[in-house]
């Protein structure tokens, strides 16, 4: 039974692992690398969590369940057309962005330089301010996956607020 609270909180997480390519996609800027992310769509781990946390905030499923990777119609999809597809679904039932959280894992490459355009992006897509859309980045310190730069992980958490 869904409450009534006019607050809720979605969790997301996702991987991809590196393959051959000169670039990755995340939060919808496109970093220069000396490899790329497998995947069907651009691979952009950070819009997949930040997918799945509005999706998990409502209990509407994941990303492959509204975007299944068996779909051609989603070969080398823009991730941030996903993302503004679940923005146009939370706000068909009534809810928009108060903020979101979110954390990039990943030795290389450096994403410093990068933060402030991805947070740009996001925040353009689920129309809020740039100041409600946090993106932070993490090496593991050598420490895993990650760690051994076999792949990137990302981790977001917003929260959703009810339309008046
Ligand atoms: N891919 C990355 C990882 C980290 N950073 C930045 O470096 C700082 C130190 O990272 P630690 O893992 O040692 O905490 C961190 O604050 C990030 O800003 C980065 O730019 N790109
Ligand atoms: C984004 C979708 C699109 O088909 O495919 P992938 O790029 O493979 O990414 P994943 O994080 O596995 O999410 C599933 C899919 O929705």
């Amino acid at each position: 039974m869904q409450t009534t609270l006019p607050l809720r909180i979605g969790i997301g997480y996702d991987v991809h692992a590196f393959g051959e390519g000169d670039h990755v996609m995340l939060g919808g800027v496109r970093v220069a690398h000396s490899k790329g992310l497998q995947a069907h769509s651009d691979g952009d781990v950070l819009l997949h969590a930040i997918c799945d946390a509005l999706l998990g905030a409502l209990a509407l499923g994941d990303i492959g369940k509204h975007f299944p990777p068996s779909d051609p119609q989603w070969k080398d999809v823009d991730s941030r057309m996903l993302l503004r597809a679940v923005q146009a679904l939370l706000q068909e039932r009534g809810w928009r962005v108060g903020n979101v959280d979110s954390v990039v894992v990943c030795e290389r490459p450096k994403l410093a330089p990068h933060i402030d355009a991805m947070r740009a992006a996001i925040a353009e897509d689920l129309r809020v301010d740039t100041g409600d859309v946090a993106v932070k980045a993490t090496t593991s310190e050598r420490l895993g996956f990650t760690g051994r730069e076999e792949g990137i992980a990302a981790q977001a958490v917003v929260t959703l607020i009810a339309r008046q």
